[in-house]
């Protein structure tokens, strides 16, 4: 194969033929939601290789509706019988306060048919495009730039003199939109031109604008570029006031979402886009993206993806094409830890914002006044998982790359453990050994599973499992207080059907109890390290021990106890250190 020794000679640099030396977007932000056409059932249909049945229309335009959109392209009527019905039946079945959107080239028979399919819509938008850019003309329509402006101008007079003038379509709202296909290519003068014969031709109001859509049919340049080309526009077409100016832009660089965003800055009032940026070529702008990006600036997008998995499904099922799990907010993945660091970070955020809440909910109790929210401050999440639906349990999952942290993680969340520090060490190594043995990541369940193993932490009914490990436990136990205020502990602990009864004297419950352990055993069982704290808020929860044990000259191991009595809780620990001990060959039962 022969291939041109540099393929960039092949291109010339784009020059959008603008000299904007005052623009304004560079010195502002966004402050609040445009308004959203969703154009999934139009553009996102006609690009799919199986387009839509009319049923699965259906279920899409539901879900559009759901979401609060109001304005949604749902058709190319004049292209298929489909589009045609499925007009029909969104006429019959929009809610009043959704206009329904239709797209036409600028044929006038095709403009006819498009109409038709809208009589007795409540609300409507009739969508005429006309590429302009000189390409196009040349290539494509072999069309000079007055023939045109002539044929967008008199398909415009048509769609009026079938919709607003003619009395018997009064029962319809009739809004009109005139797309400059190839606007991002086309001289800026030149685009402005068209749209201002195509306004009088229209001749539009305040309260009912033109809508002028400024595609970058085909990306062809970085954001700012369009974001100049879009001030320019709104600059200098007249009647500002009776101009919606809307937003088109594909992804071709993969810049869509920055081209929107910096758009809006420029003066645009409206976008158009589909959900998870499907379109032609590589796609229309993402709608989802550009809506949660509003969130978190702290503005309200009016579109709610609270529901996140249902909107995907209803995507996944009618457009038959997978959503990235690497999607902007919708993708799987996308607020998922797995490394080490990133777990580390989000536990300790979660930590804090707990903390913060329940500082607030305190001071708004004292006070008598309402709680306040606590501001988002989450390492590696900018936005609320829990804003689209997701749990904080599926945030942080493990594989060989997580540290510490992220089997703590899962353990807090699912047996309310706070597990101290050094044992969170112990726990990860145990994890990692085996995420390394499966080469693959461990469920939620594996991780639990495993901890209940090695700690040997089950419920006291759990007979059998216990006997499966050889494990003791604790049968009872009393208390006395001795001279000196010494503790004595007596207890029965039992491995099998077999029963022990111990007996140790310590300064404090635990040590009593190691003491009468280290008795038995005929070993040392030195407390290195000792935590608590208990599960649950109500007065008869239960306390969690953990127990850093040293047992004779081996290293020292952690054990883990739960129980409502606290003493248990620790004696429990210790056991579990012992069971581990016994298992580990450190200790030989006769
Ligand atoms: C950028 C966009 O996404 S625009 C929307 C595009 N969407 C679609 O095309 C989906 C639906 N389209 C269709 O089903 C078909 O194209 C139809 C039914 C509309 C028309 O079908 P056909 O009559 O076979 O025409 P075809 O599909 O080949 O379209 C090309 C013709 O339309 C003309 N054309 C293209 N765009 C326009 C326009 N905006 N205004 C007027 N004519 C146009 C072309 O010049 C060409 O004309 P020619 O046949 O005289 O050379
Ligand atoms: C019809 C227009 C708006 C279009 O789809 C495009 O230019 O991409």
């Amino acid at each position: 194969m022969t291939m041109l020794k540099d393929p960039s000679l092949k291109y010339k640099k784009f020059d959008p033929k603008l000299n904007l030396k005052t623009r304004q977007w560079p010195l502002r932000t966004l402050d609040k939601p445009p308004r959203w056409l969703s154009t999934d059932l139009r553009d996102g249909n006609q690009s799919l290789p199986d387009p839509m049945t009319v049923e699965e229309k259906q279920i899409y335009f539901k879900k559009l509706v759901e979401i609060g959109f109001k304005e949604i392209e749902v058709a190319f009527p004049s292209a298929s019988q489909i589009d045609f019905d499925f007009t029909r039946w969104c006429v019959q079945n929009a809610p009043s306060d959704v206009a329904i959107q239709v797209l036409a080239p600028c044929r006038p028979q095709f403009i006819k048919r498009t109409i038709d399919a809208l009589k007795g819509a409540k609300k409507a938008i009739v969508h005429i495009y006309m590429a302009t850019s000189e390409c196009f003309r040349d290539i494509v329509f072999n069309l000079s730039k007055e023939e045109t402006k002539k044929q967008a101008t008199e398909c415009t007079r048509y769609v009026r003199t079938l919709t607003k003038d003619d009395p018997n379509m009064h029962e319809t709202e009739w809004m009109f939109e005139f797309s400059p296909e190839t606007f991002s290519d086309t001289d800026p003068d030149y685009a402005i031109e068209v749209c201002e014969s195509v306004k009088a031709a229209w001749n539009p109001s305040i309260r009912n604008p033109i809508i002028f859509n400024l595609p970058a049919t085909v990306e062809m340049s970085t954001p700012n570029v369009y974001a100049d080309q879009i001030e320019n526009f709104c600059n200098k077409i007249s009647e500002r006031k009776k101009v919606c100016i809307s937003l088109h832009p594909h992804n071709d660089r993969g810049c869509a979402v920055a081209a929107a965003e910096l758009a809006q800055l420029a003066g645009a009032d409206r976008v158009e886009g589909c959900l998870f940026g499907n379109g032609e070529r590589t796609g229309n702008v993402d709608l989802v993206t550009l809506a949660l990006n509003l969130y978190t600036q702290g503005i309200n997008p009016h579109l709610d993806f609270s529901d996140m998995k249902s909107v995907i499904d209803v995507v996944e099922k009618c457009n038959k094409i997978p959503i990235h799990p690497r999607a902007p907010y919708g993708g799987q993945l996308v607020v998922c830890a797995f490394s080490g660091s990133h777990q580390d970070a989000i536990k300790k955020g979660f930590k804090k914002h707990e903390q913060k809440k329940r500082k607030l909910a305190f001071e708004a109790e004292s006070s008598g006044k309402k709680c306040r929210i606590v501001d988002w401050k989450m390492p590696y999440l900018p936005l609320d998982p829990r804003d689209i639906g997701r749990t904080y349990e599926a945030i942080i999952r493990v594989n060989s790359q997580s540290g510490k942290r992220g089997a703590s993680w899962i353990i807090l969340r699912n047996l309310e453990l706070d597990l101290p520090r050094g044992l969170q060490i112990e726990f990860s190594k145990v994890v990692q050994r085996e995420t390394e043995a499966k080469t693959r990541e461990l469920k939620t369940s594996e991780i639990v599973g495993l901890f209940e193993t090695k700690y040997i932490i089950f419920p006291e009914n759990t007979v059998i499992k216990l006997e499966k490990v050889n494990a003791f436990r604790l049968v009872d136990y009393h208390s006395d207080t001795k001279k000196g205020g010494k503790r004595e502990i007596h207890s029965i602990i039992k491995n099998n059907n077999k029963e022990i009864k111990l007996n140790g004297v310590g300064n404090g419950p635990i040590s009593a109890f190691a003491n009468s352990l280290a008795a038995y055993f005929n070993r040392d069982f030195d407390v290195v390290n000792y935590h608590e704290h208990s599960l649950g808020k109500d007065s008869d929860s239960q306390a969690a021990s953990y127990i850093n044990c040293r047992i004779g000259s081996n290293p020292p191991l952690w054990g883990v106890g739960i129980h409502e009595d606290v003493n248990v809780a620790g004696f429990n620990a210790l056991i579990s250190c012992l069971n581990q001990s016994v298992r580990a060959n450190f200790i030989h039962l006769n």
